[in-house]
């Protein structure tokens, strides 16, 4: 479990992290989400004790990260794959921090396996491609069979394959009660992998919820609607203030108005319906609504 209570990081005059509270629980996997700069990467190093926060706390397992006797045995953490001695093999990387951490040797060779590196495991990391670093910061993080694992964009760099190996991998670990926290900025990945989201935007919560919750709750949403006098409902629904999109397939995406609006509208103006679908917002699009105001870089369109 991790527990953040109005946790705050300034750096100089930016706020980087702005009053976070929440829960991490174990046995689900917990997608912690937010446009670039949004905080996430910052609340995570403040979770390990790697920063300190401004104001605050966060605590794994009900204390600090700093106060637990072993903490790679309660913690393991993928933050920077890239951060890796490049002229030691994988092999040696794991060992130095078994070592240091009083982990049994076998223990290596262990997690050498689930991550699928043993092949490569005597050559230098320096060599690794960005899939096979992401391997090796993964095995690091599990070295110590902790109950908490904390990722930050874990699949950064993997190929389709891999993609897929992390998604099962931390659906496993979360299925033997593990809490585990994992940050992205995609949100297509985080709907088939989390089942829990946390979405922040300038250091600040948005939405702690679940996945249906949190597209019922942004009410994006659209109606398909379909008849053999599309032109006649275009205008009636426009008159009821609806906004319409026809499609070239004669289709008309309806939003403004809830599916038996429109069916009613169209009753009254006896105008014949043949489909009437409504369309749940997809993640994506609830996921950009929630974020609109919080995203750093805006493009202007043109
Ligand atoms: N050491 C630092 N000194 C100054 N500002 C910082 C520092 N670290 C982070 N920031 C700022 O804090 C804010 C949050 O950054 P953070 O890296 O935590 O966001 P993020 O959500 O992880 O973003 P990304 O997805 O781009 O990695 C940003 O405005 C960033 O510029």
């Amino acid at each position: 479990m991790i527990e953040l209570d109005a946790l705050t990081k300034k750096f100089g005059g930016t706020v980087a992290v702005d009053g976070l509270s929440f829960t991490v629980k174990p046995g689900q996997v917990t997608g912690f989400l937010g446009p670039n700069g949004a905080g996430k990467s910052t609340t995570m190093r403040i979770i390990v004790g790697l920063d300190r926060p401004t104001s605050g706390s966060a605590t794994v397992n009900g204390r600090p990260f700093a106060s637990h006797r072993a903490p790679l045995r309660e913690v393991g953490v993928l933050l920077d794959a890239s951060a890796v001695h490049k002229g030691r093999s994988g092999y040696a990387h794991l060992l130095a921090l078994a070592r240091t951490h009083g982990l049994p040797v076998s223990r290596v060779e262990e997690v050498l396996a689930m991550v699928g590196l043993q092949d490569v495991a005597r050559r230098r990391a320096g060599r690794y491609s960005l899939g096979m670093a992401q391997r090796l910061g993964i095995a690091a993080a599990l070295l110590g069979d902790p109950s908490v694992v904390l990722l930050d964009e874990p699949i950064n760099g993997l190929d389709p394959d891999g993609v897929l190996w992390v998604r099962t991998l931390l659906r496993g670990l979360a299925s033997e009660g593990r809490t585990v926290l994992v940050s992205s900025h995609l949100m297509s990945e985080m709907a088939v992998t989390a089942d829990h989201l946390l979405i922040i935007g300038r250091g600040r919560l948005l939405a702690d919820t679940g996945l249906d919750e949190l597209i019922a709750r942004v009410g994006v949403g659209s109606v398909l609607v379909r008849g053999p006098d599309p032109g006649a409902l275009h205008e009636t629904l426009v008159r009821r203030g609806a906004t319409v999109v026809a499609e070239d397939t004669g289709t008309l995406t309806v939003s403004g108005l809830t599916s038996a609006e429109i069916g009613e509208v169209a009753a009254g103006r006896r105008l014949v319906l043949s489909e009437l679908t409504p369309r749940r917002a997809s993640l994506e699009e609830a996921y950009m609504e929630l974020t609109r105001d919080a995203v750093e870089y805006q493009g202007v369109a043109r």
